[in-house]
């Protein structure tokens, strides 16, 4: 008897736990989970400062300024970016500044290099007006004491040069699970080998490899054991030192379909071999010491919709992260899907946004032998179990296969 999806979901995710904690380089960081609390101990920017190549002056000073009346002052020095002003600007003053320099003591104000005309060390400003806001003020984007960043938070562009600019060199991030990829069946040959009769190359490693990665765990490709309980078992355990360990083929009801063997003979708790979904019903899970095992379908599509329900929460929880689950919306078919369907299905979706609203069109070819229309891919459309052919313009739901 198949187990339910949501079933099969919460008795993976209870069975593992949240990996250890360890401190990285900054530059080896992105992508990872943060594990710590990230509060700001400076300012920023630490100093008011211009944002502008110009003048600093009084503001009140010039603020009548036009091409027609210009107000001449005195240039007193010049401040690059990173010095520090050694004179005050005082009235009849001005003093050239660079972008990004500290305001000098007494100046009010920026005037942009454009409005000003300079003759020796007489500076005319042209256009006066809302010199005052051409300031950047110490803390105004952060104030010392605020909270920047949280534990669970995936490091992305924006958090690797906030943690710069708050100085955090090696931040406290979350271990990456290892998960140990092994491909079974005898008819699988590897990747650079030349194809003969009955064979096929094993893709699944591959592509899983990337879904792992994606979900922020390590792949280990183990490689290919072909139809013997010895040899799967033996590259089974060679994924000691991995946290999860992922085999494909074998997960069925065929003569030579012995990943239940293989677990039995390890000693691994079993907690489910079937789960009622299409592709991916047949896809064994079960646990020794701590460890995750999982027995997918050999069925690429069936590999790749399984491991997408049921492994990457799994692996974003161990990861740290604190949302498991896509972003989920409602969109209308834009083309029929022709197929009834008893279990719940999942099926690869280009989704866009339509005049009306988002469309989802189911791609073509997808059987769950087959990859192609995963390439395309940005999007699965969940069929509700028990379901007719849908016509066009049904409203189903959509998971979108971006980070959530
Ligand atoms: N009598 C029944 N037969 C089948 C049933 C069933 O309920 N009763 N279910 C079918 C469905 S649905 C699926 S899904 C598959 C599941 O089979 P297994 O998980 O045991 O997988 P295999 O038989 O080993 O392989 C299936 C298919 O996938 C190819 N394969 C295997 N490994 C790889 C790989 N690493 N890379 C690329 N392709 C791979 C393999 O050659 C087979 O064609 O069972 C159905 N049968
Ligand atoms: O159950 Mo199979 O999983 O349709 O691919």
């Amino acid at each position: 008897m198949a187990l339910k999806l949501e079933i099969a979901q919460e008795m993976l995710l209870a069975a593992v736990a949240v990996m250890p904690v360890e401190r990285q380089p900054l530059a080896h960081c992105w992508q990872r989970v943060l594990a710590e609390t990230v509060i700001a101990d400076i300012d920023f920017p630490p100093f008011d400062r211009s944002p502008l190549d110009g003048y600093a002056v009084i503001a009140t000073e010039v603020e009548q300024a036009r091409p027609d009346a210009p107000v001449r002052l005195r240039q007193i020095e010049n401040i690059a970016a990173g010095s520090v002003a050694r004179e005050s600007v005082r009235p009849g003053t001005a003093c050239r500044i660079m972008t990004g320099a500290p305001i000098p003591p007494g100046a009010t104000g920026v005037i942009r290099l454009e409005d000003t005309a300079v003759d020796g060390d007489i500076v005319s400003i042209m256009a006066g007006a809302g010199a005052a806001k051409n300031i950047c003020r110490r803390g105004e984007e952060i104030a010392t004491g605020e909270v920047i960043l949280t534990a669970g938070t995936v490091i992305n562009a924006g958090a690797m040069g906030m943690l710069a600019v708050l100085g955090k060199a090696e931040p406290l991030v979350y271990v990456r699970p290892r998960v140990a990829l092994i491909a079974t069946g005898s008819e699988l040959i590897a990747v650079d080998e030349p194809l003969v009769p009955g064979k096929i190359r094993n893709s699944n490693s591959y592509m899983l490899s990337a879904q792992v990665q994606e979900a922020g765990a390590q792949a280990r490709l183990l490689g290919v054991a072909g139809d013997d309980v010895d040899a799967i078992a033996e590259l089974v355990e060679y994924a000691a030192d991995c946290d999860v360990c992922i085999t494909t083929g074998g997960a069925s009801v065929g003569d030579y379909d012995l990943i239940g063997e293989v677990f039995k003979k390890l000693g691994v708790k079993v907690l489910f071999e079937r789960v009622s979904i299409k592709p991916g019903m047949p896809v064994l899970a079960g646990v020794k010491e701590n460890k995750l095992f999982i027995g997918l379908s050999g069925n690429p599509a069936a590999a790749s919709i399984s491991f997408e329900q049921l492994v990457r929460p799994v692996l974003l929880k161990m990861s740290g992260r604190t949302n498991w689950w896509r972003p989920c919306v409602k969109a209308r078919l834009a083309a029929p899907f022709g197929k009834s369907t008893g279990a719940k299905r999942f099926v690869w979706a280009r989704c866009w946004q339509g005049e009306a609203g988002l469309l989802a069109e189911p791609l073509s070819l997808q059987g769950n032998g087959m990859l192609k229309s995963a390439i395309a891919a940005n999007a699965l459309v969940v069929i509700p179990e028990n379901s007719p052919p849908l016509p066009a313009g049904t409203e189903v739901e959509v998971i979108l296969l971006v980070n959530g």
